[in-house]
């Protein structure tokens, strides 16, 4: 890394003018960098000054205008610790308008969000904007054209260094950015971050595939799946702004600890609206109130559960026998029953929802009755058959063959009434099967109803079988080794017209449901076929750590490949026995990692949470609960092994793993929720039992 004074030194190649500046190179960026943060101001006072009340208009339009100006505003802050820009590069050659947000030249500034100067000319590209792909690919063996790739280092908002390849010159060594390593290592306090200065290669690739195809990731911890799924989302924002506009984008997570932990990311790249659910509240039909046991959870999310749905919304389609009798004025017209039993046949045979098929019959009655009128010497015309279609006869027709389906009623039904069900899943589930869905003793009523999770997966299913549940433009699902076949169609239902990021990691799934192989869940989810990518280049944890959890990997994925780590940090890893007294062993833990710089994570099974609770309370050491965000303050937090899925901390306090792999249903997901936890630590962890270790970790 350059100091400023080391900097005098270097030749700028590209400057062939010896000014004062060319001397130095890092006042030069300073005063960029001024000049940058002037014209950003400039941009928003300019949308400040916008007068409102010269735009006519209705009151809603106003309003909505009003929001839109408020959301520029926003997006157009000057935030004091994110840089304006974090790169710079110079090309070979000149590069065209349309690729440099207009542009052009040889000299570009990369930053999180376009800055352009009173002349409209730019002063910072976006990172997501053509121009800026090469600070992520280019490389010695490819520079792409790239004659130098300048990273820019900050302290406290100051910019402080910077770092120089260049990449077109033979002569010079390849080294590791120290400046990329130092963003890496900074310790972690609050929210999730955005990587968009350090984006790697591979990581890149992924953030920037096709908006039409589905991507699948499995990667191993702190590989950055969910960073690169967030990057993704806010490139497609860009590269597609009115299309996702239009169709919108969801970011699904697996718990509201998880979504508040990630939901400053896309904020700070700019980007306000994306929607961010758990599944469990992408189908909230109904209130849940109760649980299933694993083997009940794992039938109700198996996706012949699908077929049972169909064959019990369709259940009661019944061909009419009775002929349809219109009165009108003085005359009869008889529709005879195998009329309508031809009409009724032909909306069943077609795949048509089964709520649309309701809405056609009564027309397709009444258009078979205006036949009958034109054919006895009358003249009906639209307004007829509207009339026909809903004269009490039709409706009384229509109700017996076709009945309303409410898809909440339907499961209450499916679950509480045996006949209905073994008629529905006949050939489909066996009697054992059958009796473990219906409820001991069936709650008198849908609204009262004691609903599952999974149950109410399964009317999501029934109501996107009566109505098509409206298509996203793109999902991203992270954690996605957790989703039941069932969850995956509920979320495929989501983007049958979009495409998705599907991100996970196959040894780290701990549901009793969780996806046996990527091609499985992609096939539920409707995207068969979707190009699967691997990452195991980690990011979080140090090396002695990684490899330590890997010992599991036999155990609980064989076929996964171990990651490796960008970060060697001997000593990260302590392993503690302790014969008695473990809960003030791991308050001293504790006490020590709070010394350090970052926040510190202790996680234990989630029975062991109270008494910790307790112990730390008496110790006086206050705590917080997983999503709730660490401050310089308060950076200790209590995670029950549970929740510790996806979240990360500078040190990690682990509690007795024996505990936690004896919290789980069966040993295998034991030992995966085990490796969850093992791998959640950024600098260093510390391992603490009485009880001996599992045996797999050797
Ligand atoms: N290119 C990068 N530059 C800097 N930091 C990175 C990069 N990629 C990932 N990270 C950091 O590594 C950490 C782990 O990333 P992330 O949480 O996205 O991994 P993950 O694969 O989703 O992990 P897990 O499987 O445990 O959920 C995060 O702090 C993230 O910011």
């Amino acid at each position: 890394m350059h100091s400023p004074t080391e900097t005098a030194d270097t030749a700028d190649t590209l400057d062939t003018a010896a000014t004062a500046a060319d001397a130095d190179p890092l006042g030069r960026e300073r005063a960029h960098l001024a000049a940058s943060r002037a014209a950003l101001k400039a941009m928003r006072e300019d949308v400040e000054s916008l007068d409102l009340r010269d735009v006519t208009g209705t009151w809603v339009s106003s309003l909505v205008l009003r929001k839109q100006v408020d959301e520029r505003i926003k997006a157009l802050a000057d935030l004091a610790h994110t840089p304006l820009f974090f790169g710079r590069l110079d090309y070979l050659h000149a590069i065209s308008e349309a690729e440099s947000e207009g542009g052009g030249g040889e000299r570009f500034y990369i930053g999180r969000r376009h800055v352009h100067d009173a002349g409209g000319d730019p002063m910072v590209i976006d990172w997501r904007a053509p121009v800026s792909q090469p600070f992520y690919r280019a490389s010695r063996t490819e520079p792409l054209d790239v004659a130098k790739r300048r990273r820019f280092g900050y302290t406290g908002g100051e910019l402080t260094a910077y770092e120089d390849e260049n990449l077109s010159d033979p002569d010079e060594a390849d080294s590791r950015s120290a400046l990329l390593a130092a963003e890496i290592e900074k310790p972690r306090v609050g929210p999730m971050r955005d990587i968009v200065a350090t984006i790697q290669p591979e990581q890149d690739e992924i953030v920037r595939a096709d908006v039409t195809g589905t991507i699948c990731v499995q990667g191993a911890p702190g590989t950055g799946k969910t960073a690169v799924g967030l990057h993704r989302v806010a490139y497609l924002l860009y590269a597609h702004r009115e299309r996702l506009a239009r169709t919108g984008t969801l970011v699904v997570g697996p718990n509201r600890s998880f979504l508040r932990y990630i939901e400053q990311v896309l904020p700070a790249l700019g980007e306000l609206d994306v929607a961010q659910a758990t599944v469990q509240e992408l189908v909230g039909h109904v209130e849940v109130r109760g649980t299933d046991s694993a083997d009940t959870a794992r039938l109700k999310g198996d996706a012949r559960m699908a077929a049972v749905l169909r064959n019990a919304v369709r259940a009661g389609i019944t061909l009419p026998t009775e002929p349809c009798v219109v009165v009108r004025g003085s005359r009869r017209w008889r529709l005879p029953a195998y009329e309508l039993e031809q009409i009724v046949r032909e909306l069943a045979e077609r795949e048509i929802r089964y709520g649309a098929a309701l809405e056609a019959l009564p027309q397709r009655i009444a258009h078979a009755v205006l036949v009958k009128m034109e054919q006895g010497g009358e003249a009906p015309d639209d307004r007829v058959q509207d009339a026909v279609a809903r004269n009490a006869a039709v409706k009384a027709a229509v109700k017996s063959c076709w009945p309303a389906v409410d898809p909440v009623k339907l499961v209450h039904r499916l679950l509480s009434d045996a006949a209905f069900l073994a008629a529905a899943a006949d050939g489909i589930l066996d009697a054992d099967e059958q009796a473990a869905l219906l409820w001991a003793k069936p709650p008198r009523s849908a609204r009262t109803a004691p609903w599952s999770a999974a149950d109410a997966v399964l009317i999501d299913e029934a109501a996107d079988l009566v109505h098509r549940t409206p298509s996203l433009g793109h999902v991203v699902v992270d954690e996605a080794q957790d989703l039941s076949p069932m969850q995956y169609r509920a979320v495929g239902r989501r983007c049958t017209t979009g495409s998705a990021t599907v991100l996970g990691d196959l040894a780290q799934g701990t549901t009793p449901w969780a996806t046996g192989s990527w091609a499985e869940a992609l096939h539920h989810l409707g995207k068969d076929g979707a190009h699967v990518e691997e990452l195991t280049q980690g990011f979080r944890v140090p090396g002695e750590v990684i490899a330590y959890a890997s010992r599991l990997l036999p155990a609980i994925a064989p076929g996964l490949a171990p990651a490796t780590s960008v970060r060697d940090l001997p000593g990260s890893l302590a392993l503690r026995h302790v014969p008695d007294g473990l809960d003030a062993a791991v308050l001293d833990a504790c006490r020590a990692g709070l010394r350090h710089e970052g926040s510190v994570g202790l996680i234990a099974a989630d029975a062991r949470i109270p008494a910790l609770a307790e112990a730390l309370g008496a110790a006086g050491l206050p705590f917080l609960d997983p999503g709730t965000e660490t401050t310089a303050e308060a950076r200790l937090t209590l995670v029950p092994a549970s929740l510790a899925k996806g979240l990360e901390y500078d040190h990690v306090v682990l509690d007795e793993p024996a505990a936690i792999v004896a919290g789980e249903p069966d040993h295998r997901t034991g030992l995966r929720r085990l490796y969850v936890a093992l791998t959640r630590a950024v600098s260093g962890l510390a391992v603490l039992h009485t009880e001996p270790l599992p045996a797999e970790l050797g």
